[in-house]
């Protein structure tokens, strides 16, 4: 989408409140840039500063992400933005009274990638190499694969994870476990040497796919609903459904993604749900297809749709709990 239409100064600038981060003011600046083009209206971003009062012992304690959708929320709330722009894999799973997800855009590569120092691959890190993640579900699927590896807690942005692998004293790291979305809208994906394909390696319930909050009583609504893409609402809220059935936080070991069949005709997606104990040593999974992507189309019959998916979700969580998840893996949602 490269159609470079000039605002319309007949109509209202949107504000769209982002964090400061590289890939919040990236993301924000791609999406900010596809509704002038579509819409006309000229969009100006707003930098939320996360507030003063929330200390670091209180952010680590609240599990980290869900704090800084707050912040996002509540600048919404406040007036002080128009719309705000989320990574949907970060956003909790229950609603915020008030506000609305008035667009779901069609969802970037939903996979994780190994980026190796000198090009390594998980299979070909020689035994006991370093690798960087902090995510429980990314910690149980490496030790699934390479139980010799030796797994590194890493946090912050994804320049700063990135930079290990370049380090070359005592913290330096032979690889690190990111998303393909994250790198690719930043416009590093030279440093990824494999990608981690989704049939074996299930990503992050909703990972790959951009929301757009607004105030629900907002004309806001109907000018960005124009960027929304039913298949990837679809998805998305089956993955989060699971999620959401199952009780479990950002921060739980599940992976939940939608694939396509390649048994069945084109357009049919299964939504492959995974539970790992963090050790790697055992997982369960289950799926089931996504309702018809024919039904997905603007209206009474995308509703109907969108909610078929919320059952299936809810289903395959009660699938597996019924199977044992819950005393596989540490579902609850406030694990750090
Ligand atoms: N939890 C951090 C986070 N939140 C969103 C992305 C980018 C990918 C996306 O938008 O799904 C990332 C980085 C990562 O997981 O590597």
């Amino acid at each position: 989408m490269t159609k470079t239409t000039q605002p319309d100064p007949s109509l209202p600038t949107l504000r769209l409140g982002t964090r400061a981060s590289a890939l919040a003011v990236a993301q924000s600046q791609q999406i900010a840039d596809r509704i002038t083009a579509l819409t006309g209206h000229a969009v100006e971003l707003v930098r939320i500063t996360t507030h003063g009062d929330v200390t670091r012992a209180s952010l680590s304690s609240l599990g980290g992400t869900g704090v800084f959708a707050m912040a996002l929320r509540d600048a919404l709330l406040a007036g002080e933005c128009d719309f705000v722009v989320h990574s949907l894999k970060d956003l909790p799973t229950a609603p915020c009274p008030g506000l609305t997800i008035a667009a779901i855009p069609e969802r970037a590569d939903a996979r994780d990638t190994l980026c190796g120092r000198d090009g390594h691959t998980l299979q070909s890190l020689r035994e006991g190499a370093r690798v960087g993640t902090g995510s429980p579900r990314r910690v149980a699927q490496l030790r699934a694969l390479r139980p010799d590896l030796v797994i590194e807690d890493i946090r912050g942005n994804i320049d700063t994870r990135l930079g290990r692998i370049r380090l070359t004293d005592s913290a330096a790291l032979d690889a690190v476990v990111l998303a393909a979305a994250g790198l690719t809208r930043l416009g590093r994906t030279e440093d990824i040497s494999e990608y981690l394909e989704l049939t074996s390696w299930p990503s992050a319930p909703g990972q790959g796919a951009l929301a757009i909050e607004t105030r629900e009583d907002s004309p806001v609504v109907s000018i960005v609903s124009v960027l929304d893409h039913p298949l990837t609402r679809m998805g998305a809220t089956a993955e989060r459904a699971v999620l959401r059935a199952l009780e479990a936080g950002c921060a739980a070991p599940v992976g939940v993604s939608t694939i396509p069949d390649q048994e069945k005709p084109a357009g049919a997606f299964d939504v492959v749900a995974t539970v790992y104990a963090l050790d790697g040593s055992s997982a369960l999974s289950v799926s089931g297809q996504l309702p018809s992507a024919a039904d997905a189309a603007p209206g009474e019959g995308l509703v109907e749709a969108v909610s078929a998916a919320e059952r299936l979700g809810s289903d395959l969580a009660a699938k597996l709990l019924g199977l044992g998840a819950a005393e596989l893996a540490p579902l609850g949602p406030n694990r750090g």
